[in-house]
């Protein structure tokens, strides 16, 4: 496949690496440096785009994709207010739109694994639900994607609970999402229920950025030839 890098940062460069690896190429890298020269790149130029970029940005970069007809994957985190939009344009024009809050497989196994732990945890109201997510400090959103996935899917499955909060919480009806930020954590994602006399936790650790980025690849991979909007669990065919 031709890929057209949308972002050439952190996971830009890993992306790269994983794409050439599999017998990709990508004939365009676009930063912010050479940003006005996405609106030259056509379909006929490329098989697909991969954008990671910063919460500003994704919206028009994916825009742009849907409206050229080139199916996109996009990873970029914090501006989920406008994504409907998106899709809703992208089944309109008949284009692909593949995005995740996080592809790497683990994570996305931990999605399931953490609406099933909820579940399980219903009938016991002495344990009190609470989520902590650690990153590196460049990073520019809180709490994280994945976090967010998180606490929908417990949200989903917990009646009592209707919304989540960007900090520790006594409210019952809510969940308290911490955010720390350390040096060069890649991504680490744990969800507790504490109660008087015990904790549960599960938690994702992210070694590095390499099962993002190959997610990523693979979800362009499979995007190529398709109409529609889609996500993992349409990728994985997860069910529990
Ligand atoms: N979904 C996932 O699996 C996953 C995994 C890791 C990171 N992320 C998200 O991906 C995004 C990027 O992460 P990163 O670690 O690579 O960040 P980064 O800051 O290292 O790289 C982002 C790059 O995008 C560039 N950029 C900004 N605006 C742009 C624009 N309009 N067009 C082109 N390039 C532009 C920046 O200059 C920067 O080089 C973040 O939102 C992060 O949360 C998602
Ligand atoms: O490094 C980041 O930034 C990450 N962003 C995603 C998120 O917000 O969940 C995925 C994990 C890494």
């Amino acid at each position: 496949m031709r890929i057209l890098l949308l972002g050439y940062g952190k996971m830009g460069k890993t992306i790269e690496q994983i794409a050439i690896s599999r017998n990709h190429t990508a004939p365009f890298k676009i930063d912010l440096e050479n940003y006005s020269s996405l609106t030259s790149i056509t379909k006929d130029q490329v098989d697909v785009a991969i954008e990671f970029t910063q919460p500003e940005s994704a919206y028009n970069n994916v825009k742009y994709c849907i409206e050229q007809g080139i199916p996109v994957v996009c990873g970029t985190t914090g501006w989920l207010e406008k994504k409907k939009e998106l899709e809703e344009l992208c089944r309109k024009n008949g284009s692909a739109f593949f995005y995740a809050s996080n592809f790497s497989v683990g994570v996305n196994l931990f999605f399931h694994l953490n609406k099933l732990l909820a579940k399980i945890m219903n009938p016991f109201p002495e344990y009190e639900v609470s989520m902590e997510e650690i990153h590196h400090k460049q990073k520019l959103d809180a709490p994280s994607g994945t976090a967010i996935t998180l606490a929908e899917g417990i949200i989903d499955a917990t009646p009592k609970i209707n919304s989540w909060v960007n900090q520790p919480t006594k409210e019952k009806s809510l969940l308290g999402i911490t955010s720390k930020r350390l040096d060069a954590v890649p991504g680490t994602h744990t969800v507790y229920y504490n109660s008087p006399v015990d904790t549960i936790e599960i938690t994702h650790t992210a070694h590095s950025r390499e099962g993002f980025a190959k997610g990523a690849v693979v979800a362009a991979e499979w995007l190529v030839g398709k109409k529609g909007v889609f996500g993992m669990d349409d990728m994985l065919k997860i069910s529990y």
